[in-house]
């Protein structure tokens, strides 16, 4: 069962990686945001998870827009977070996507921000992380998305970090706030652990800069449907369309587009206009921080997750 453990690179254009603490997610041009897987093993064991790229390929074949939902790590409480991928699994998710909580997520708004303030609190780290995956992965059927920072893997060292998220079956990675430019050191890493390293684009990405992104991006491309930080919109920017149309131009690779996105007719939308995957977060990720007991969240999820899944084609 492969965990695909997807990080992020460069939104931020960060000439000086100290820079970004001073920066908000994402920016106007001048920082432009550029892109950059617990009971005793073998309960229950699948088949091998197939890889993101994989995921798209066998999805774009039978007409389908993949599902990705995003959760945080933790939040309430790291067997929650268990229960609460087998749901999304069983639900249909094509990939889940799962953050490591962090103190500084400057990339993210109040909703996620909050969740990883409680996840933390709550003693989460990476080790917990990873162990609770190691028994949660062979019980699922589609790659998990995991979620982080660039510090936390800074600290932990690239090459232990890609070895130990290998280890629970990681195909691919993904970091908001590593600069682009240090891209090629994670990719590196990434391809000699077979971990398929996904970039993101925003709206304000330039074409040239976009272009490069998608020629580097591995799995699939990230989509960041709008400026600011992550959080649920009322409706999702027409420049979407546009936005997938010019990345489109620019390759053949599956894009997911990922910000703002919470209800059907969101859903519904932006696979119309053409994206190969939709990434929900905050409301996901309010529904279980804000339920009055863990199995209220997880129904609550299961509820969102099936309407949500019902209005892709
Ligand atoms: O929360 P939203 O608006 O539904 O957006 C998805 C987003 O949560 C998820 O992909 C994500 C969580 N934290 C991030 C930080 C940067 C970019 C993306 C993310």
């Amino acid at each position: 069962m492969a965990v695909t453990l997807i990080s992020t690179t460069s939104f931020l254009n960060l000439k000086k990686p100290e820079a970004h603490l001073h920066l908000r997610f994402p920016h106007s041009k001048s920082t432009v945001i550029s892109t950059r897987r617990f009971a005793p093993m073998a309960a229950l064991t699948t088949a091998p998870t197939i890889g993101l790229c994989d995921t798209f390929s066998n999805l774009r074949k039978q007409g389908k827009v993949a599902f990705i939902p995003y959760i945080t790590a933790g939040d309430p409480d790291l067997s929650t977070t268990a229960e609460a991928l087998k749901v999304l699994d069983s639900c249909g998710s094509d990939i889940i996507e799962l953050g490591v909580p962090y103190s500084d997520p400057l990339a993210d708004g109040p909703v996620i921000q909050a969740a990883a303030t409680r996840s933390l609190a709550g003693g989460t780290n990476f080790d917990a992380i990873t162990s609770m995956l190691k028994e949660v992965v062979p019980q699922l059927s589609c790659p998990i998305a995991l979620f982080t920072y660039y510090n936390p893997i800074l600290k932990r060292g690239i090459e232990k970090f890609m070895s130990t998220v290998k280890d629970i079956g990681v195909q691919g990675l993904v970091v908001p706030d590593v600069p682009l430019e240090e891209t090629e050191v994670l990719s590196k890493e990434a391809v000699k652990n077979n971990i398929e390293l996904v970039l993101l684009t925003t709206p304000t990405t330039p074409v040239e800069r976009m272009k490069a992104i998608v020629e580097a991006s591995e799995g699939f491309v990230y989509l960041v449907s709008s400026v600011g930080v992550t959080g649920a919109r009322e409706s999702v920017s027409n420049r979407v369309q546009t936005l997938l149309q010019d990345i489109k131009e620019a390759t053949t690779k599956p894009v997911a587009v990922g910000f703002g996105i919470s209800k059907p007719e969101h859903v519904k939308q932006v696979a119309g206009w053409g994206a190969d995957g939709v990434i929900v977060g905050s409301a996901m990720v309010k529904l279980l921080g804000g339920a009055k007991s863990p199995e209220e969240g997880l129904k609550e999820l299961e509820n969102l997750t099936k309407s949500l899944k019902s209005a892709l084609p």
